[in-house]
């Protein structure tokens, strides 16, 4: 049963358009007319609901990742869900796991970071400018995850990330490799350090850093997903997606 302050997935019967909203937030604006969001607060999930133009919607609970696509706010170019939750796995990161992150950005990838470590663990997240981490801090707020970030406005080139110690660091940032440096400092022994690059010049300064600061296991993947149309007599990849977002490059520190 929906309950107010809850995510619902709206998804427009016999069509493909859908859209999240927060149950109990009054009336929400939609491309079909408006939703009352009152009148999901008590509903079962799978209820159906009408928009004011006589649209009718199945309402599912959303995933965080459907709350991240469809009502996160945008203030710096975000890391796509495909490649957050490789990141996930190229560090080896799941429930308890200490994570430092530049940059926050918008907070999508910190989001993401959350949502594994919880439980026990925590994301400690900077970003050198305030307008990107009040964006971030809107969106967590959002998805209920603020409680396990640990956000800092922070020069990570200039200054580091002080005192941590942390079992893996992600970087999302402009010149990463200026970072690698005080990466070392904080990451334990065996620890993963992974960098989004999305340019090949990026990334070869990226591997070269490591190599020479004696960082083991290096790889570079990238992770390619091609969507496919779900119509019956009509089963063959969209027409139009995304092409290309970048690289993910991982080591350890040896
Ligand atoms: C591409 S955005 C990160 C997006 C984020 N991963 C997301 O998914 O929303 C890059 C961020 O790195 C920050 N940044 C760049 N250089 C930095 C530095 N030296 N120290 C800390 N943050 C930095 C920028 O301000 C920017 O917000």
């Amino acid at each position: 049963m929906f309950k107010k302050g809850d995510w619902a997935l709206l998804l427009e019967e016999g069509r493909a358009y859908k859209t999240v909203v927060r149950v109990g937030s009054g009336k929400a604006q939609t491309i079909r007319g408006f939703i009352d969001t009152d009148a999901l607060a008590g509903a079962p999930h799978g209820a159906v609901i009408t928009s004011s133009l006589g649209v009718k919607f199945k309402a599912l609970p959303a995933s965080i990742f459907d709350v991240i696509e469809h009502r996160f706010k945008l203030s710096a170019q975000a890391i796509y869900p495909k490649d957050a939750v490789h990141i996930v796995k190229a560090a080896g990161i799941g429930p308890g796991s200490v994570v430092a992150e530049a940059g926050t950005g918008s907070g999508f990838l910190t989001a993401v970071l959350a949502w594994y470590v919880k439980p026990w663990g925590v994301v400690y997240s900077f970003d050198n400018r305030t307008e990107h981490m009040k964006t971030a801090v809107r969106n967590l707020e959002a998805v209920g995850l603020l409680n396990y970030v640990e956000l800092q406005i922070r020069d990570v080139v200039k200054s580091g990330f002080g005192a941590l110690r942390v079992d893996a660091v992600v970087l999302d940032m402009g010149e990463p490799w200026k970072a690698l440096e005080h990466v070392y400092e904080i990451l334990r022994p065996g620890g993963s350090v992974v960098i989004f690059s999305t340019t090949v010049e990026h990334m070869a300064k990226s591997v070269e850093a490591l190599k020479k600061r004696g960082y083991v296991n290096i790889s570079i993947e990238e992770v390619l997903v091609r969507r496919w149309k779900s119509i019956l007599g009509e089963l063959r990849p969209e027409t139009f997606d995304v092409t290309h977002t970048g690289w993910i490059i991982s080591a350890r520190r040896g």
